[in-house]
């Protein structure tokens, strides 16, 4: 059994573990071990193909998100889990299958139209202004949510004033959510890493998204570091009802704070239920322990 997988049996990352939520395909509203109600199926995927050239990346995978959950992607390296995301967020357009937000098919809408209807992200690796102030870089999360014209913008009249000043509040929200007043001038590149990608939540939090796709947002990180994002994950979760999209490399974090998990390997669905469920899974194991191939 690989480290990942030992980690998770100690359950070193939340010391309280959390218990695993009522399955989703029961009639009634799944409640997690927050009393949290998870609700409707929001996010639909299809039966996605996406090829890169000859590359497969993905191959007829369908599963999907309901409202208020925290699912979960897995699998190995390369698996398919990022490419998947940028399926969700529109960088990739699947070959084959269909995607439904909200019921409403999707087909070939682009990143910015996707990030207006509430869907936001951070990238495995970080993509942050390392020049710009932790409070500067945040503000440029409210893009989606900026209205006023450009010339009332460069004059900084009245609505746009207006508009600023509601702006800075969302983003000193943020900021006291996060618990990061302390760098909110500092440079991002002068941060370590693990701040860093609190920096990179906190920007997408300032979108007010109702669905985070947050790719491997524990990657790199000490125990410690990793705790305190699992913490504000559960925190956004709970206190704002955002539904989040998570790869994670780390069984512990997965199975400690994921509603359901569908699991790839070689672009392929090999699993998908509660943590429990796929932690049981024969193809899941073998896939990894390596032994699948
Ligand atoms: N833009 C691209 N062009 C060509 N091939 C790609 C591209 N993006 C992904 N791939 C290929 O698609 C497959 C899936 O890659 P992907 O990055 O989605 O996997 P992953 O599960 O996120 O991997 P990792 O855990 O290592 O980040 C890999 O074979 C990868 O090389």
């Amino acid at each position: 059994m690989n480290t990942t997988m030992k980690r998770h049996l100690s359950s070193e990352i939340l010391p309280s573990g959390l218990p695993p939520v009522a399955s989703p395909d029961d009639e009634a509203p799944a409640v997690a071990a927050n009393g949290r109600r998870i609700g409707e199926v929001i996010l639909d995927l299809q039966n996605i193909s996406l090829s890169f050239g000859g590359v497969k990346a993905l191959t007829d995978i369908s599963f999907d998100v309901r409202e208020h959950e925290i699912r979960a992607i897995i699998g190995p390296n390369g698996a398919g889990k990022s490419s998947m995301i940028n399926v969700i967020n529109g960088v990739y357009h699947p070959q084959k299958g269909r995607i439904l937000y909200r019921g409403q098919p999707r087909a070939g809408m682009h990143p910015s139209a996707i990030a207006r209807q509430g869907i936001a992200r951070t990238f495995q690796n970080i993509a942050l202004f390392k020049g710009m102030t932790v409070l500067d870089n945040i503000m440029t999360g409210r893009n989606t949510k900026m209205r006023s014209g450009l010339l009332s913008n460069a004059m900084w009249w009245g609505a746009a004033r207006n508009e600023e000043i509601e702006h800075r509040r969302k983003v000193e929200q943020v900021i006291d959510f996060l618990e990061i007043q302390h760098i909110r001038k500092t440079p991002v590149g002068r941060l370590p890493y693990g701040l860093q990608k609190r920096v990179e939540l906190a920007r997408a939090l300032a979108a007010e998204p109702h669905m985070l796709l947050l790719d491997e947002p524990m990657a790199g990180m000490n125990v410690e570091e990793k705790q305190d994002m699992c913490r504000f994950i559960l925190d956004v979760n709970d206190q704002f009802g955002t539904t989040i999209v998570l790869i994670e490399h780390d069984m512990g974090v997965v199975m400690d704070i994921s509603d359901r998990v569908v699991v790839l390997d070689y672009g392929k669905k090999i699993g998908d239920g509660t943590p429990e469920e796929v932690m049981g899974n024969e193809d899941v194991i073998k896939a990894y322990l390596g032994t699948s191939h």
